[in-house]
């Protein structure tokens, strides 16, 4: 077996074409190619275009070939907002949900985040590493093959840097791609309540240089919410990454408007989060600033919240990406088929603009839109094939994955068929 690879006769190749974000009414357009072809070389995608264009100059016994025969191709999707290394779980938080108590009251009463927290306190790295493989090939058997996962429930430095270091090692052995962004504000432990300021200060002081100086991270993130950190103590901190080299995204407007779009345009976040809550003028900014918005509608169906006004943001001429969330408290799920069914159903987001939003707008959520997000030639060779022949197939199968085949780095990493067989 050669590493070359052809996927041909594909009904659609929907290539999602760009090396940058896509804003506003750019989100409609998918760059379809009908009867298509791809060649991956190595891990990159070699040459994309008709079976006509393509096949007129190649030998094809010098490939291992994939006939998508009445199959769509897709690039991988990007999940580009998760918290998906963690110790224990919070069922019973669930249920008490379902019995009307809020998400932030179960903090307040020491549930939530802080509950996860001890958790991963007492987790191994081993088996924090181990959880991470099952998530992701959960992730993979979706047609993820880029992740975005958050620290977070360390809030100390030990822990902090024990998941970041999970991550690390994940990214090395498991086949999905992991962008690291470091969260050390992303709850206030019981002995800073009130002393927030202190908080903000042991974390800028204490534990980022650790984590620029181990490299463990390319972002870092800040829950700026009421009750949680405030807009100025999230400037401070953001400001004091972006000097030592780490970009910047934002928990932000998600229970209460406080701010945070404004935050985020006015520091050049990459992304800003969430935004149930953000305002016009916030919105606008970030359309100005090129900040992506990143929607994660499973958080706001299990929270119960209503969702993030997608179409404002879009026609505003921002851009969005959607990403699952996954967490153990206010959205435990690496669905993607979820998010599609939720973003065009209740976001009235078109089906274009939802698959644009998995792929190429979720690669610029992390920043990586050159290199992944699309099928262009040069980009990794992250492909995922559909069972269906046409794209609008994937939110029509409602909640069920489509995915037939992952390819990730030019290996196939997953196969309906023979896990069927
Ligand atoms: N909102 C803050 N952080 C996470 C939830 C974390 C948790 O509840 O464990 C989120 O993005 O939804
Ligand atoms: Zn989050």
């Amino acid at each position: 077996m050669n590493n070359k690879i052809l996927i041909k006769n594909a009904n659609q190749v929907v290539t999602c074409s760009g090396s940058n974000q896509k804003k506003g009414s750019e989100m409609n357009e998918l760059h379809v190619i009908e009867d298509g072809c791809i060649i991956i070389k190595d891990d990159k995608i070699e040459k994309v275009g008709t079976s006509e264009e393509i096949l007129k100059d190649i030998d094809e016994k010098e490939y291992n070939i994939i006939d998508a025969k009445n199959k769509c191709v897709l690039p991988g999707f990007i999940d580009s907002h998760t918290h998906v290394v963690f110790g224990g779980y919070r069922a019973e938080e669930y249920n008490m949900r379902l019995k009307g108590i809020d998400y932030m009251e179960i903090m307040k009463r020491g549930g939530g985040i802080q509950s996860t927290t001890e958790a991963t306190k007492k987790a191994t790295l081993e088996e924090l590493v181990q959880l991470g493989i099952k998530r992701l090939d959960s992730m993979v058997s979706f047609g993820v093959t880029t992740v975005e996962s958050k620290s977070g429930y360390g809030l100390d430095l030990d822990t902090e840097i024990k998941q970041l270091e999970a991550m690390k090692k994940l990214d090395d052995i498991h086949p999905i791609d992991i962008s690291k962004t470091f969260l050390g504000a992303h709850a206030v432990p019981p002995k800073y309540k009130g002393k927030e300021d202190e908080f903000i200060d042991f974390i800028i002081e204490t534990v980022l240089p650790k984590v620029v100086e181990d490299d463990l991270a390319e972002f870092c993130d800040v829950f700026c919410e009421k009750d949680v950190f405030s807009v100025e103590q999230s400037r401070k901190l953001l400001k004091s990454a972006q000097k030592l080299g780490l970009k910047s995204k934002l928990h932000a407007d998600e229970i209460v408007r406080i701010g945070g779009a404004e935050l985020a345009s006015e520091i050049g976040a990459i992304s800003a989060d969430h935004l149930l809550r953000a305002s016009d003028q916030g919105i606008r900014m970030m359309a100005e600033n090129n900040v992506v918005a990143t929607l994660l509608p499973g958080t706001a169906f299990s929270l119960k919240e209503e969702y993030a006004r997608a179409r404002d943001i879009i026609d505003s001429g921002c851009a969005v990406a959607l990403a699952t969330d996954m967490n153990p408290g206010s959205c435990f799920t690496e669905s993607i088929p979820l998010v599609i069914a939720l973003a065009t159903l209740y976001m009235n987001m078109s089906i274009e603009e939802t698959i644009n939003a998995l792929t190429i707008n979720g690669a610029a959520a992390i920043d990586r839109a050159d290199t992944v997000g699309s099928i262009d030639e040069g980009k990794k060779a992250d492909i995922v094939i559909h069972e269906f022949p046409t794209y609008d197939y994937i939110p029509y199968h409602i909640g069920v994955s489509t995915v037939e085949k992952v390819i990730k780095n030019g290996k196939l990493i997953f196969d309906k068929i023979k896990n069927e067989a």
